[in-house]
């Protein structure tokens, strides 16, 4: 017998489960929760972590919440890797579920945004191996968290990047220090002062994403080979390297904390903002852009 974890909730409770499963079925390991479904291959040893959220994947508490204490568990079950992706082809996430920025509520706010980047330096501190598959739309939080991994692959004929001011929000510092890493300070310039989504073949240009895949399964595929690729890399020296080159941005991010969760704050939470997201509500539901 095996031992798989399912989380659910009950009543507004979040209720853990030990599940026993029969050794038929382990060549495959299944522990997913409510909002993201992990799946585990015995013989790779490589975890597939989908988003399972409809309508749009949306980034609400409960799913990031879930998020990181799942990747907690690959972590301590130490697999080789965690591939990242949605579960409905076509949208990696909606961004951050914009039903959590309209409120006022500046405790519920500053929970939002604590774990919002809790999640986010979850997945970028990580010493696992990540791989985005971005096998569809991926603006504002979804192009944020994709960033955090460490290889990203792109279905083609979808967007991705950060389209927050076209919004007319800012989106956050670290999201534009992130991009910048990855495009250059001048396009991240160029493309956050536009609220620019990006084509997966702009985006491909622009080093944002490193390969572009024709479908999930190519996807799936790539990000496989792309873990095997660091089978023979000495771990501990690997893990070591990855913190190295992330050390400066993880620095600079955590020093920032509390400017970052005051302006978030202060910026959804003013009667200004909720009116703009209020009317971007609108437009998204009558499709009016
Ligand atoms: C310091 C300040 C930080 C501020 C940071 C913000 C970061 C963010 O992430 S803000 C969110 C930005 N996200 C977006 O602008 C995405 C908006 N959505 C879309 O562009 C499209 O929905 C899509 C490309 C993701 C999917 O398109 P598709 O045609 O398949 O589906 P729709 O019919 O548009 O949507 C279905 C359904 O879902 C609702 N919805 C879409 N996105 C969100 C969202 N982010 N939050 C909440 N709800 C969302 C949409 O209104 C539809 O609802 P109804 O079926 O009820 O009409």
């Amino acid at each position: 017998m095996f031992k798989g974890i399912c989380r659910e909730t009950h009543n507004g409770n979040m209720v853990t489960k030990i599940l026993k499963i029969p050794k038929f079925f382990t060549c495959i390991r299944n522990f997913s929760s409510e909002n993201v479904l992990v799946e585990v291959n015995n013989k790779t040893n490589t975890a597939i972590l989908r988003l399972s959220r409809p309508p749009v994947n949306g980034l609400n508490l409960e799913v990031l919440n879930e998020f990181e204490s799942l990747l907690s568990q690959l972590e301590q079950q130490k697999v080789n890797g965690v591939i990242i992706t949605s579960n409905k082809e076509g949208i990696l996430t909606g961004g951050i579920d914009i039903a959590e920025l309209q409120t006022i509520d500046q405790r519920r706010l500053k929970k939002y945004w604590t774990t919002f980047r809790d999640t986010f330096l979850k997945l970028y501190n990580t010493p696992l191996l990540t791989v985005a598959v971005i096998n569809g739309h991926s603006p504002a939080g979804g192009c944020l968290f994709s960033t955090a991994c460490d290889y990203r692959v792109m279905t083609r004929n979808y967007n991705i990047g950060g389209n927050e001011t076209q919004l007319g929000l800012v989106a956050p510092i670290w999201f534009m220090d992130r991009v910048a890493d990855l495009i250059g300070h001048r396009q991240a310039e160029l493309a956050f002062t536009q609220g620019k989504l990006f084509s997966t073949d702009e985006a491909h240009k622009l080093g944002l994403i490193d390969e572009i895949v024709e479908n999930t399964a190519e996807g799936l595929s790539k990000a496989q080979i792309i873990i095997n690729s660091f089978a023979n890399v000495p771990k501990k020296a690997r893990e070591i390297s990855k913190r190295f080159t992330r050390q400066q941005f993880l620095d600079k991010m955590i020093r920032d904390t509390d400017d970052d969760i005051r302006h978030f704050v202060n910026h959804i939470g003013s009667n200004e903002t909720q009116k703009i997201i209020e009317q971007y509500m609108q437009k998204l539901k009558s499709k009016r852009f």
